[in-house]
């Protein structure tokens, strides 16, 4: 008896999914008052509980977690059990995620409770205007399981499922490089603030050149960073951390930044601040950042006119109200204001500041200058830029991890001439490695050693040189004061 009753109940059930899939191919004028009768005959009988899950939450439009959560969960049973499935390839074409296709039903059992998984979506409806960022259908993912185990599925059930989901996330994520969008593009249909690309630097820590224990240290502190969060907790302090980094051209500051990125497994964010309309536009932007990341802004220096922007503004303010009488000139402000980015430097603090401590944890921001003089020292104090690394010319314990990567090769004859003339000469790590790098398939390492040999009795050279010349000038100059 039991058995027939089960069949019964399942048949129903059966007939309500049906009936939900092929509802909207009633015409739309009747399908309100058809779905409204059906309903209640089926939940007279039926014992089944249902949730859905969309693919969009109501507020903000925003896409919904728990969705994906889901998605990624399903892709395991999915791939056993339906029938019809989408593939999605991830981490560089290497590996195919499934999940199951619209329309399609799988079944999960937990703790021994059986439920049911349908995906499915509504058609656009081309009556109405949809601000659905993307597409116009709304997808959702319907849960089902008999009223008895309510309390367990609500209670744990969802709960291993969002958890299940988001771990198998983490696991396929691939890591994004985003750029800002140009403000004046923010509006419009599809338009987002930022822009990405799949993040493949190829820039570890190990192919860095620089000073072996400068290397360990800020690796460590990054790992002790991104383990912090319970130690930030606890000291009251947001979970972010400001690095400065700073050195002359061709020294590694990029190539340091891609190697924490790889390192800690973050995303990161390309600020570029000059396109960017003022400091409202710039807190929408952070705001929109995820955790889990890098913040650089390059060349903080040349970015906007961040120094002497307090100091100029007295000076702009003496002339400000000669300028205001003149048509011509007023005008000329006006355009220049409207092209022009209007991020200040005492905006940018306010923003680092407020996003440093209000919004999601696990953030770093990088500022990379080459001119560490020429910063305010508001912008780089501790607290805000916690560490600061100088990234400098090539030594020779840097040139053999540069000889490693790009040669292949450990201890030669030529090495005990190049450190010899590392210690008198000032090359950067860029530099070192154009020539160090075959530049055909004849060029051995013997060939390549020899021109750095070269480029650096050159520049050694040349900075005797310049140094003599100096030295005549100087003698030049007191010969002239004391006449
Ligand atoms: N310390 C380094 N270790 C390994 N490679 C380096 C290093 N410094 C520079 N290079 C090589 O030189 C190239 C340029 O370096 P990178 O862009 O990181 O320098 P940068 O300091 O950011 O320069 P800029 O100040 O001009 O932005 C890199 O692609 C890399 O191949
Ligand atoms: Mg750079």
């Amino acid at each position: 008896m039991w058995t027939e009753l089960s069949a019964t109940i399942s048949s129903l059930a059966l007939a309500f999914f049906m009936f939900e899939k092929y509802l909207n191919y009633f015409p739309y004028t009747i399908r309100g008052y058809v779905e409204r009768n059906f309903r209640k005959v089926v939940n007279f009988v039926n014992p089944y509980v249902e949730i859905s899950f969309p693919e969009f939450t109501s507020e903000r439009l925003k896409r919904s977690d728990a969705f994906f959560a889901i998605q990624n969960y399903l892709s395991t049973s999915s791939t056993e059990n339906a029938r019809r499935l989408k593939a999605d390839v991830v981490k560089d074409s290497q590996s195919v995620v499934l999940s199951m296709e619209d329309y399609e039903e799988v079944t999960d059992v937990f703790n021994g409770v059986k439920v049911w998984w349908a995906s499915g979506k509504i058609p656009p409806q081309s009556q109405s205007i949809s601000w659905f960022p993307g597409s116009e259908e709304k997808r959702y993912y319907k849960l089902t399981f008999h009223k008895r185990y309510r309390e367990i599925i609500t209670k744990s059930y969802v709960e291993h499922v969002l958890k299940k989901g988001k771990e198998i996330a983490v696991k396929n994520r691939q890591r994004m490089l985003y750029t800002n969008n140009p403000s004046k593009d923010w509006h419009g249909w599809k338009s987002t603030k930022w822009g990405n690309i799949v993040f493949e630097h190829p820039s570890t820590f190990d192919t860095l050149a620089m000073d072996t224990a400068k290397k360990e240290e800020i690796k460590k502190d990054l790992i002790k960073f991104s383990k912090g969060k319970d130690y930030y907790a606890k000291i009251g302090k947001a979970w972010k951390r400001g690095y400065l980094l700073y050195g002359p051209p061709g020294t590694g500051k990029s190539s340091m930044i891609a190697a924490m990125a790889n390192l800690l497994d973050y995303d990161v964010y390309d600020l570029e601040l000059t396109t960017i309309k003022d400091n409202s536009e710039l807190r929408k932007l952070l705001i929109e950042t995820k955790g889990k990341s890098i913040i650089v802004i390059e060349d903080i220096d040349c970015s906007l006119d961040l120094t002497g922007q307090r100091k100029k503004r007295k000076e702009k303010d003496d002339d400000e109200a000669d300028k205001e009488k003149d048509p011509i000139s007023k005008k000329k402000k006006e355009a220049e204001e409207e092209s022009g980015s209007k991020v200040t430097l005492s905006g940018l603090l306010n923003v680092i500041d407020g996003i440093w401590s209000a919004c999601g944890g696990e953030r770093i921001i990088i500022f990379t200058t080459n001119y560490v003089d020429k910063l305010d020292p508001a912008l780089i104090r501790r607290g805000r830029m916690d560490k600061h690394i100088v990234m400098s010319y090539c030594c020779f314990e840097a040139f053999k991890v540069l000889a490693r990567n790009y040669l292949d090769i450990e201890p030669h004859e030529l090495f005990e001439k190049i450190e010899e003339l590392f210690v008198e000469t000032k090359m950067s790590p860029a530099d070192v490695a154009d020539n160090l790098m075959p530049k055909s398939d004849e060029q051995d390492e013997e060939t390549c050693l020899k021109r750095l040999v070269e480029a650096l009795e050159a520049s050694k050279e040349e900075a005797r040189k310049k140094s003599e010349e100096e030295a005549t000038l100087k003698t030049k100059d007191e010969v002239v004061t004391e006449g």
